[in-house]
């Protein structure tokens, strides 16, 4: 498939987007709204994220997450020796947030996670605009987070513009509908949220639900389960279906980000 023209930028429709969630991407697009659209060449795909998340056992993605809208400040983590940890600690990824106004994110957080650990990052972000997935190329990461219930139908054509630039994406959703744009795209990579951005409320029966809903339509990429994991008692309803787990707070907010790590992901 070739890349997109860089001249038409594809249309969103965020009037749609509901409460927290419909705020933040408001936000994060009026930041954006003069950014140039253009991509550039293309880039060779890795596949560094999604070969991290393939290996054998459930795989973590770590979050390097400072705060968040449900809970506010989580620890004032230094970006790249949290990434250190957490590596330490078995992490198969590292997830870091780099939207500044509701999870304390930078770009110089994701740049230097990328420069000091070996395995693949993701930046962590509302992507609303495709001079997001440039930066992301440009940081050095190895991955973005694309969220259905942001882009709706445009998730194909940012996937798209994802791997035009090299990037494997994180396909967010959290709903049967959300699931089944996803998979109509032609995602390779699938995270089912727990949490539901409009309300903020988990439920981790979410993932299983749609995790089984996606193998059972004979989905056969990646699949990551994410948000409200704290022990390993509630990775058990996701241990044998997901691929990977994301987790960010109760890492983050653990005081011994390898140790929680390790604690978290013991069978
Ligand atoms: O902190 P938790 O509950 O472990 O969740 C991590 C991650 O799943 C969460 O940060 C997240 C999932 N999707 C998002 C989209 C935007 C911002 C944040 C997120």
């Amino acid at each position: 498939m070739s890349a997109r023209d860089d001249t038409a930028p594809v249309t969103l429709h965020l009037d749609r987007v509901p409460g927290v969630l419909g705020r933040i991407v408001h936000e994060r697009a009026a930041d954006y709204a003069a950014a140039d659209p253009a991509l550039g060449g293309a880039r060779a795909r890795t596949h560094r994220f999604e070969t991290a998340l393939r290996q054998p056992g459930l795989s973590l993605i770590a979050e390097v997450k400072r705060a968040s809208p449900s809970q506010g400040a989580i620890a004032p983590l230094e970006p790249l020796e949290a990434a250190r940890a957490y590596e330490a600690g078995g992490a198969r990824a590292i997830s870091v947030l780099t939207e500044p106004r509701h999870f304390d994110g930078t770009a110089q957080a994701l740049r230097d996670v990328v420069g000091g650990v070996t395995v693949p990052a993701l930046r962590k972000d509302f992507v609303v605009h495709p001079a997001m997935l440039r930066e992301a190329a440009e940081w050095g990461a190895s991955a973005a987070l694309l969220m259905v219930s942001v882009l709706h139908e445009a998730t194909a054509e940012y996937l798209r513009m994802a791997h035009h630039l090299g990037l494997d994406a994180l396909v967010e959703v959290h709903d049967e509908r959300e699931l089944d744009i996803a998979l109509a795209a032609g995602a390779p990579i699938i995270g089912v949220n727990n949490r539901d951005l409009t309300t903020l409320h988990i439920d981790l029966e979410v993932s299983p639900r749609l995790i089984r809903r996606a193998r059972d339509a004979g989905f056969t990429g990646v699949l990551v389960a994410e948000s409200g994991y704290r022990t390993p008692q509630d990775l058990a309803s996701v241990r044998e279906l997901a691929d990977a787990v994301l987790v960010g707070s109760s890492l983050a907010g653990s005081g011994d980000l390898t140790r929680a790590a390790r604690d978290l992901m013991r069978a």
